[in-house]
């Protein structure tokens, strides 16, 4: 290919401050070093974990970056020593790594891999603690490891998925975040069992696809809880078959659905970022078994409380990122899912824009009526 080994000039979004609008700009992105990928990222979808980032309520959100991290492309060139995908695969970068070599991988327990957070962490790649995006000289973080607002991206080998070639890029790009978080924090992290009471706050992109994991698991009542009512008619579609919104009640909202559910819900998954409705939605779960699982991000300094009698008392409190899927080995059986449409991927795409209009698109996605924008990058 002509690019390879050059220096690309491309198009990408930088963030060059908190909450500043995001500027196109022409950026170039170094080769893959030994162990790297460079992808051209065909699609990228926004989720609100890049506004959390952007807004400056990430503790380990650095400026000037790229962010993005819900995408699909192909791969451009790779590095050396790079045998798992070759130029022209298609591929779906993966912010959760998976090297299946460190103690986390081996673990057999977790989904998380420390071979490079590190690095991802800091905004840089492992082979030499350096960025690969620069804007007339001056370097730019990457984000997540992933960094798929722009045209072009580098990855670390163990942060790609191959995925087959006929899975259409512009509906699977989301299988990159929001939709497997939702599906696994139900069937990986709180394996959810046939016939239970499940609770969902937060209605959106991952609020529905825990919905919609919750009826492949055969939950017999899903409760949406949201502040905005204008949510429960598309959550019926996921799967949702009752709806509370807390501003209806004058009780705590955890009491509410107690009274409700002859004691407590099984489950209950908190997909906001919301640390008060986390203590809600532990509180809400059944006395001796309810599981409560965090999805949500909070903000920077924003923590979780209860009385330690909630878990005395038999009630579990756990996390989820990416929804306990193993990234490289489990994306591209989630896109066979697709293909054989066992899930729903295109039913979350309400907006399709253009990477120019990316500012936009972040608008929209604090609007009610967005569940994911996709950003065509080469339009
Ligand atoms: N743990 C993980 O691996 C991942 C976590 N996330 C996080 O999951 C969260 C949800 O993401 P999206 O669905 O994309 O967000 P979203 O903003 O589309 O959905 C949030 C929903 O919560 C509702 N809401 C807001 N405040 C509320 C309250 N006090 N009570 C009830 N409902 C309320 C909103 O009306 C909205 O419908 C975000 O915090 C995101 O950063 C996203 C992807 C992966
Ligand atoms: N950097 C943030 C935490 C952000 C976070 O929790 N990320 C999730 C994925 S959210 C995707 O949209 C995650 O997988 N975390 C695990 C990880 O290793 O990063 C902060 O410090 O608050
Ligand atoms: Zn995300
Ligand atoms: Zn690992």
């Amino acid at each position: 290919m002509a690019t390879r080994g050059q220096v690309i000039t491309c198009k990408a979004a930088v963030a060059w401050e908190p909450n500043k609008p995001l500027v196109i700009e022409d950026v170039q992105v170094a080769p893959p070093q030994a162990g790297e990928v460079r992808i051209q990222i065909l699609y990228s979808a926004l989720c609100h974990t890049d506004a959390y980032t952007w807004s400056g309520k990430d503790p380990e959100g650095l400026f000037p970056c790229i962010l993005g991290h819900e995408a699909a492309g192909i791969v451009e060139s790779v590095g050396e020593g790079v045998t798992e995908v070759q130029p022209g695969d298609h591929v779906i970068p993966c912010y959760q790594a998976e090297c299946r070599e460190c103690k986390f991988c081996k673990s057999g327990k977790t989904n998380l891999c420390g071979k490079v957070r590190s690095a991802t962490g800091a905004g840089v790649m492992m082979a030499d603690r350096k960025s690969r995006f620069s804007v007339n000289g001056k370097s730019i973080y990457h984000f997540m490891g992933t960094s798929t607002f722009s045209q072009y991206t580098v990855v670390h080998d163990v942060s790609v998925a191959k995925i087959d070639p006929k899975a259409p890029l512009d509906k699977v790009c989301l299988l990159g975040c929001g939709v497997p978080t939702g599906l696994g924090a139900v069937w990986n992290t709180a394996k959810v069992e046939s016939g239970s009471i499940v609770a969902v706050f937060g209605l959106g992109t991952v609020g529905l696809a825990v919905a919609e994991g919750a009826k492949a698991a055969g939950a017999s009542r899903i409760i949406g809880i949201d502040i905005d009512s204008k949510k429960f008619d598309r959550a019926k579609d996921f799967g949702v078959t009752e709806f509370v919104n807390p501003k209806d009640h004058d009780k705590p909202i955890q009491q509410v659905l107690v009274d409700q559910t002859d004691g407590g819900v099984d489950y209950s998954f908190e997909c906001i970022g919301n640390v008060s409705v986390m203590r809600a939605a532990l509180e809400c779960c059944h006395k001796g078994w309810g599981t409560s699982v965090i999805v949500g991000v909070a903000a920077s300094g924003q923590e979780v409380c209860t009385r330690p009698f909630q878990l005395v008392t038999g009630r579990v409190w756990k996390g989820t990122a990416f929804g306990g899927f193993k990234s490289r080995s489990q994306v591209p059986w989630l896109v066979e899912k697709y293909m054989k449409k066992e899930i729903k991927v295109d039913e979350y795409i309400t907006h399709n824009l253009t990477l120019a209009e990316i500012n936009k698109a972040f608008d929209l996605m604090h609007e009610g009526g967005c569940l994911r924008c996709v950003l065509n990058m080469h339009a």
